[in-house]
């Protein structure tokens, strides 16, 4: 019988997973797994649970959470051989990824769709050792993600990054970097750089408009020095999608991106901290099972 283990995080999001377990279960085994839950006890342990499901071959891991579970998960099985299927219920205060495939944010509903199972490969990155799904990056700009207090954040969502974004405007540096990607090489003072894999970052749903998610490449953008109204501008472009034609950023499609700032410069992955740049991001093509709506099947098969 095949074997489905569910990974969720009991304070995500308002901790709804927790009231509908039952229900996610008994989908589940309706639909032919013999099932077992695992809540996840704080930083890693969604890796290591993971990493144990790969030891025991399940057929199946479900991930209940935000968007730091599904990244934890994905760190622990994207190193093995074995990599079993992934079924996501998205349950986080942020859900990009979840949001980038189409899966909804109804619990039930998300269930039923891993239940109906219909899978793809899909990218995952790669930077140092690390793994990501829908970004990484590096400037200033991005340092404020982590800035921002948890108590915060869990009242006010992406609001909450928001506030924090307009407090630090007055104080952004360019900083600058050496950008190498598939051969080319940019060096310029930037602001920020982006290495978008799924179109659907922080709020931002038009960022990266061309992202595929199984096309092995990630989007490179590049926010060049700007003052401050030229910024807010550029943000204003950045939410209806229009930022591409600005001279100020620069955008390029690549699979293997290296980036050395000439000042201490940090990375972040999917929203946290993940050590000191240099880095060298790549993408590893259609390197996990995702149970996906039909919806995004058709999406992605259509572009
Ligand atoms: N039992 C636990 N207690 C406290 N923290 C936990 C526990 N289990 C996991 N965590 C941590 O919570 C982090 C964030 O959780 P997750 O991404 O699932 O949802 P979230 O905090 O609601 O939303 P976000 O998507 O904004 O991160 C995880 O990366 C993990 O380190």
């Amino acid at each position: 019988m095949k074997r489905a283990r569910l990974i969720y995080n009991p304070t995500a999001g308002k901790e709804a997973v927790k009231r509908e377990l039952p229900f996610i279960l008994e989908t589940l085994e309706k639909a032919g797994y013999e099932t077992s839950a695992h809540a996840t006890t704080g930083e890693g342990d969604a890796t290591e649970e993971a990493r144990r499901a790969v030891e025991r071959k399940h057929e199946l891991v479900v991930v209940a959470g935000g968007d730091g579970t599904i990244n934890e998960v994905i760190n622990g099985i994207a190193e093995q051989e074995y990599r079993p299927k992934l079924g996501i219920i998205p349950a986080g205060t942020t859900n990009d990824f979840a949001r980038a495939l189409h899966i909804p944010r109804d619990i039930k509903k998300a269930v039923e769709i891993i239940a109906a199972d219909q899978s793809m490969h899909l990218d995952i990155g790669k930077v140092n050792e690390q793994y990501f799904i829908n970004i990484a990056g590096g400037g200033r700009l991005t340092e404020l993600t982590y800035d921002v207090p948890i108590k915060l954040k869990t009242v006010l969502g992406q609001l909450a990054y928001y506030i924090k974004g307009i407090e630090m405007l007055p104080s952004l540096k360019p900083s600058r970097a050496r950008i190498e990607y598939d051969g080319e090489i940019i060096e310029e003072d930037i602001m920020l750089f982006l290495v978008s894999n799924s179109n659907s970052v922080g709020g931002f749903e038009k960022l990266a408009p061309d992202a595929k998610l199984n096309d092995g490449y990630f989007d490179l953008l590049i926010l060049k020095k700007v003052n401050l109204a030229e910024f807010i501008h550029i943000a204003s472009l950045a939410l209806r999608g229009a930022h591409l034609n600005s001279d100020d950023v620069f955008y390029a499609r690549a699979k293997n991106i290296k980036v050395t700032p000439s000042e201490k410069m940090q990375i972040n992955i999917d929203g946290e901290y993940g050590g000191l740049l240099p880095g060298e991001f790549s993408n590893l093509k259609q390197h996990v099972e995702i149970i996906v709506p039909t919806v995004f099947i058709e999406q992605q098969n259509e572009n």
